[in-house]
């Protein structure tokens, strides 16, 4: 667990907030006070280190509505963009995001840039839409993001000179840790300029591997269209003599997915993830001993994981820095039958990469209800004015982090916590180290 002080749990803030909201809206507000916040740790040992002084102790700010305003309603423009992969629930953010600002803070001039950092370079030539309750009232119920979304870096200086000739005063950013090191560039040439624009983000991955946040939306209805495909495989397995279903999972440095998958389908038997480094021939060989049991087995694999196994190829990277991984599904279903075959022994091996199709899936409710908090979240913290910061969930409750933090590292699965034990207990695989 990351021990942290407390100052690096402050939410920065574009100025005082003025404008007694109440007031301002008409309407009354159930407005969380700055200082009701929670504790980052829960977990005693970690408390144990601060009790010589508890005023070091890192506290995390409630999201909610707030009782004074930074931005004026009827003189505010807002600004989305999506980035990276998609994500089941971007479209429930977007117009959780437009319902909030139209219908509790009656602000009408919300925009949606197109296609990711790509859609504020003008240059690039994607004006962006005006949103409305219209444009926006059935999205929740589509996969994808109505905005579109790229990957591939644009220049700060021009985006920041885009946003201020549409006087947009607060975008949100919809993205994962290479959107939110985007949006850092923005937060500091907007800073530079001494510019009142806010920048709040809603962390995004159906990895689930975003710094210091317990769950990212999307992340269950990955899982639920994961358990699906799982469920094919242990048919396909079950239908041929010594079948062998393979599912490759997304999941690029953290095997997130393809755990909570083998937990929720229960029949697999295999569970590979880039936390948990294996030997090939280790696992063959448990493999082998599965089969002369059971006659079938089920095998998922994380597309992260294994790849020091993989024969060395040039690494290539995609336009925003990430390194594209060798096909481990691929690779592992060659392997199996190779093996088999040596032993003179039958194998039929089934290999499925659903590949996109589990992040490209409409939201669960569950992911709707969460989404729909977090958009409204962020719309609150903007309105009061802070900047350079996230929602997200943490210890029951929605709160407030700095985007500093969350582009720190990637989230893994712990090997020694709860989840990885369990995966290990309902397979009955072992360390193949
Ligand atoms: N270090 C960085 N500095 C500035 N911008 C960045 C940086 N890394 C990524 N970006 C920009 O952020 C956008 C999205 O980044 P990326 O493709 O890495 O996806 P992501 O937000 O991490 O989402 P995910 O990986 O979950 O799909 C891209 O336009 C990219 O150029
Ligand atoms: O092919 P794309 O769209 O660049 O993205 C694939 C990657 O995006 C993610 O879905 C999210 O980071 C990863 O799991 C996956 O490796
Ligand atoms: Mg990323």
């Amino acid at each position: 667990m990351e021990i942290l002080a407390a100052a690096e749990l402050l939410i920065p803030k574009l100025g005082e907030a003025k404008l007694h909201t109440e007031q301002t809206l008409g309407h009354k507000v159930e407005s969380i006070r700055d200082e009701d916040k929670i504790l980052f740790h829960r977990h005693i040992a970690d408390l144990h280190r601060y009790s010589k002084d508890p005023d070091a102790l890192p506290l995390l700010e409630l999201a909610g509505p707030r009782h004074k305003l930074f931005f004026n309603p009827s003189q505010t423009r807002l600004g989305i963009v999506t980035c990276g992969g998609l994500c089941p629930g971007i479209n429930t953010i977007i117009r959780s995001i437009v319902f909030t600002a139209y219908q509790y803070y009656g602000v009408e001039a919300v925009y949606g840039f197109r296609y990711g950092y790509s859609g504020l370079n003008p240059k690039v030539g994607l004006p962006p839409l005006k949103l409305d309750l219209d444009s926006v009232d059935n999205i929740h119920a589509l996969g994808g993001t109505i905005l579109g979304s790229s990957r591939g870096p644009q220049d700060a200086k021009v985006m920041v000179d885009y946003l201020e000739k549409l006087g947009i005063n607060i975008l949100f950013v919809v993205g994962g840790d290479g959107t939110m090191r985007g949006a850092l560039d923005l937060a500091k040439e907007i800073a530079k300029r001494q510019l009142t624009i806010a920048l709040v983000g809603v962390p995004k991955t159906i990895d689930n591997d975003i710094a210091f946040i317990e769950r990212s939306f999307g992340f269950e209805s990955a899982v639920e269209e994961a358990t699906r495909i799982i469920a094919a495989a242990h048919m396909e397995a079950k239908g041929a003599v010594n079948g062998i279903g393979l599912v490759k999972l997304m999941g690029r440095e953290s095997g997130f997915i393809a755990a909570n998958a083998t937990l929720a389908s229960c029949v697999v038997n295999f569970c590979l993830i880039p936390e948990a480094p294996f030997k090939l021939e280790k696992f063959l060989q448990d493999l082998e001993r599965r089969i002369k049991k059971r006659h079938h087995a089920v095998i998922v694999v994380a597309e992260g994981a294994g790849q020091d196994l993989l024969p060395d190829s040039k690494s290539t990277f995609d336009k925003s820095g990430n390194k594209r991984l060798n096909d481990i599904g691929a690779f592992l279903k060659n392997e199996i039958v190779k093996y088999f075959t040596q032993k003179n022994l039958e194998a039929n091996v089934r290999y499925i990469d659903p590949s996109y199709a589990i992040r490209s899936v409409a939201p669960t409710g569950d992911d709707n209800v969460f989404c729909l908090m977090l958009g409204q979240s962020a719309v609150h913290a903007a309105m009061s004015g802070r900047t350079a910061m996230i929602v997200g969930y943490r210890n029951d409750h929605f709160i407030h982090l700095p985007m500093t933090l969350v582009t720190r590292f990637r989230k893994k699965l712990e090997i020694n916590g709860r989840t990885w034990k369990t995966v290990l207990d309902t397979t009955g695989q072992v360390d193949y180290k």
